[in-house]
């Protein structure tokens, strides 16, 4: 992969070039070391490549973009699938527990239930599978194993997103954010609400959480629910294919691009530079994907694959148009209904942003904030 190189040695800013000769010596000249080099600006390499623009630090890389294209595109699908399959389309909706009818034979899918293998075993404990992926990865991959430091970064990332996951969907000082937010935004516990919000000895009581709601036997309704399914399954995977896939990009040297950092100094360089010199892989054999990835990394390939198999599945069968509204009124737009239509499919959309936004902080924020990216530093570095 590119960035494990000392990019000095092979970037150099416009102003670098009319001062110091080219392909000179294999060494950074200071100025070189030093330069300041925006975001955008075109590079050159000392040998013949050819130029290649450096990657702004605050945002993903191409490849990272286009791994994350993948959940708008699964949603979308999902949702337009939804609605154009005569099964799923002529499936009875049971608005009470928002899915399909869950009968076996009125159900358009295995997957429209929420009892499904894949859900209860594999969602429903979506963390610990994720967790049990990443480590079998950072404790049996040799590039991640032998090196206390990449494993206890490692660990610290690990650390970040779980506890992204927690304050979203557990817990957050009370209320997990999930449900503050359902609250905030007027959302309540219905069918029960006279026991729970009704005048009894003790006052009014308020439900404040899906699972104390669905506990009484009242249903979740109104405000906005951010889909918890999307958020997880998107926060896994990608998390997954962070730890695992710049690891293994480096090992394999896949990747002919690069994440770039801030300097402490300001300056803009490819991810490699922070790199111990000893653990730059100058030297180590070339190994095919597939080699590369070893145990613990097809395990988490098989982690990432459910995943977004089952993202799909929540996609098709779940939080669709058919939750509130019928398709056809849906899709014509009927004033009044046009609210609940947005509603509905904004909770696959807010969960993944909130998934995104843990993302972000995990992974791109250490790339422009050096103190940070010292503590949780950077996968493959
Ligand atoms: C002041 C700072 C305090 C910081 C507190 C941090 C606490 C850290 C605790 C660390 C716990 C680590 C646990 C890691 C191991 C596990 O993952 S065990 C838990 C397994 N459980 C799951 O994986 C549950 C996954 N399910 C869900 O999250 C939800 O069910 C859902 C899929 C999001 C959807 O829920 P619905 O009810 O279906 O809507
Ligand atoms: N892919 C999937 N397979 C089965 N059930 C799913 C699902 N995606 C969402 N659901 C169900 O839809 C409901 C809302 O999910 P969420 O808000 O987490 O996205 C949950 O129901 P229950 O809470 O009754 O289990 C959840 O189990």
């Amino acid at each position: 992969m590119a960035d494990d190189q000392p990019p000095s040695r092979r970037y150099k800013s416009p102003s670098d070039l009319s001062r110091s000769p080219p392909s000179s010596s294999s060494s950074p000249s200071p100025t070189t070391r030093h330069a300041r080099i925006t975001a955008t600006s075109t590079t050159h390499s000392s040998s013949s490549q050819p130029q290649r623009r450096r990657n702004p630090p605050y945002l993903p890389t191409p490849a990272e973009l286009a791994l994350l294209a993948i959940y708008p595109s699964l949603l979308t699908f999902g949702a337009l699938f939804s609605l154009l399959s005569p099964e799923t389309r002529n499936a009875p909706y049971d608005h009470a527990r928002q899915a399909h009818v869950q009968d076996y034979a009125l159900a358009p899918s295995y997957f429209a239930r929420k009892d499904n293998l894949f859900n209860v075993v594999f969602v429903k404990r979506g963390w610990a599978w994720v967790t049990a992926a990443f480590w079998v990865f950072v404790l049996t991959h040799p590039t991640v194993k032998h090196n206390g430091r990449r494993l206890a970064r490692a660990a610290v990332r690990w650390g970040v997103v779980t506890v992204w996951w927690v304050f979203v969907t557990q817990w957050f000082f009370g209320p997990a954010i999930i449900d503050r937010g359902f609250r905030w935004s007027g959302g309540k516990c219905e069918v029960v609400e006279e026991q729970v919000f009704g005048q009894g000895e003790g006052g009014v009581r308020e439900v404040v959480t899906a699972a104390a709601c669905r506990a009484s036997g009242g249903s979740w309704r109104g405000g906005h629910d951010i889909s918890g399914h999307v958020f997880l399954l998107v926060l896994g995977s990608f998390f997954l294919v962070q730890e695992v896939g710049w690891v293994v990009a480096r090992r394999a040297r896949r990747l002919r691009e690069e994440r770039c950092v801030v300097m402490p100094d300001g300056a803009v360089k490819g991810a490699g530079v922070v790199a111990d010199r000893g653990e730059r892989q100058e030297g180590e054999a070339v190994l095919t994907v597939m080699d590369a990835l070893g145990l613990g990394g097809r395990l988490a390939a098989a982690v990432v694959g459910l995943c977004g198999w089952m993202l799909l599945m929540t996609a098709i069968y779940f939080h669709t148009w058919f939750e509130k509204v019928s398709q056809t009124r849906c899709l014509k737009k009927v004033s009044p209904v046009r609210e609940t239509c947005a509603n509905v499919t904004t909770r696959q959309l807010t969960g993944l942003l909130v998934a995104l936004a843990g993302l972000y902080v995990t992974y791109i924020l250490p790339r422009w904030i050096p103190a940070m990216r010292e503590i949780v530093g950077l996968p493959g570095i």
